[in-house]
């Protein structure tokens, strides 16, 4: 029963630079909360926080209700694993899990079975007299997390632990500490600039823009509900059409279509695989600048008549050639104005996972 709270935090580094901006979320008892974020966005900084590798210049952490907030790494009930493990490469496995227990001097053949358990528990069972030098890199960063697990931490903290590996690796990892995650329902936060680890791993995402939370909500949420324009540009492929609404009419370019919205600028969030296409000889509304063959799906770039680019998720590629003309019709999933939606369609993206439209 772990509960993480962060309330207010701010770190502002000497330089100047604001990287958590007033921050404040809590994680309930094992949950798995992922921060997501472009680069500079301050997830790190956030998560260095938590582990007490940073100090906030203000605001307040708490770990089942005790303050924790300027209390040093070695003495929180926190365990983090970073992107670049850092194993002991002169110790064996063993050694380098049993040496934060020696540490707190736990009895020696508490250390082995606790050793011998987490090394079970992460595929590595009787790789304990192995050097580390000897593991791949999957298998090391599976010590890494050996090491913070022998610990039991209230709270688990990883920071892009997976970066450093291949696609296939990293999707194999994320689903096995997925597992043990919740196998132990330790509660987790976990650092990421990448959308599809955060939608297949969270049971929540905290989407954040310049140390501030963009939007907190469940993976299937932030997907298909996207607060602000910048959510719905940062998960999924998504056009962000830019038009104008003039007596319920929202037009760009040649193209207009009725938007029970006030009169004013407007953002239009339109999916690949929601905006379909028609190709025409005559009265086109933009032009088809290259199509993508993906195998399953042909994806079109199209150049609309004001030179604004779009993408089209077409089912067969053949259909489209560059240069030919066509006419759009955008299913938008919402509308935004002043970084804020005003309006939802209730279209719903066709597809589950946005790996499949990234292009
Ligand atoms: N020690 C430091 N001194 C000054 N500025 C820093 C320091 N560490 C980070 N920053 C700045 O704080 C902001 C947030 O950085 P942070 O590393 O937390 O972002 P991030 O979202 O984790 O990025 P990335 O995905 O690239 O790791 C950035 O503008 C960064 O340049």
């Amino acid at each position: 029963m772990s509960v993480l709270k962060i309330k207010d935090v701010s770190k502002i580094f000497p330089n100047g630079t604001t990287a958590v901006d007033s921050f404040s979320l809590d994680v309930a008892d094992g949950e798995l909360v992922c921060l997501l974020g472009p680069s500079g966005s301050g997830k790190s900084t956030l998560l260095r926080m938590v582990g007490g590798f940073e100090t906030p210049t203000s605001g307040l952490m708490t770990i089942d209700g005790e303050d924790i907030t300027r209390v040093p790494p070695e003495k929180r009930p926190t365990g983090m694993v970073f992107q670049s493990h850092a194993l002991w490469t002169h110790m064996n496995v063993f050694k380098n899990l049993a040496f934060g227990l020696k540490l707190r001097k736990v009895p020696a053949d508490e250390i082995k079975r606790r050793v011998e358990g987490v090394l079970e528990l992460v595929g590595l069972g009787g790789y304990g007299t192995r050097s580390v030098t000897q593991l791949s890199g999957g298998q090391q960063q599976r010590v890494a997390l050996a090491r913070s697990l022998v610990l039991e931490p209230k709270i688990l903290l990883l920071d892009e632990p997976f970066a450093s590996l291949d696609q296939h690796l990293r999707e194999r990892l994320r689903e096995e500490v997925r597992d043990i995650q919740q196998r132990l329902k330790i509660t987790t936060l976990f650092v990421t600039h990448g959308q599809d680890e955060a939608l297949s791993m969270a049971d929540r995402i905290v989407v954040m823009r310049d140390g501030k939370t963009e939007q907190i909500d469940r993976p299937d949420v932030v997907y298909r509900e996207p607060q602000t324009p910048f959510v719905a540009g940062f998960i999924g492929t998504m056009n962000l059409i830019e038009g104008v609404v003039s007596n319920g009419v929202f037009s760009k370019a040649g193209y207009a279509t009725p938007l029970p919205v006030s009169d004013g600028p407007v953002t239009l969030a339109v999916r690949p695989e929601s905006l379909d296409l028609s190709a025409v000889s005559q009265g086109s509304q933009g032009k088809v600048h290259r199509v993508t063959d993906y195998g399953t799906h042909g994806m079109v770039d199209l150049e609309l008549l004001d030179g604004t680019r779009v993408k089209a998720m077409v089912p067969h590629p053949d259909l489209f050639k560059p240069g030919q003309g066509v006419t759009l019709a955008p299913k938008a999933i919402a509308a935004y104005r002043d970084g804020r939606v005003i309006h939802r369609t209730g279209v719903v993206a066709t597809t589950a996972h946005p790996a499949l439209v990234d292009a």
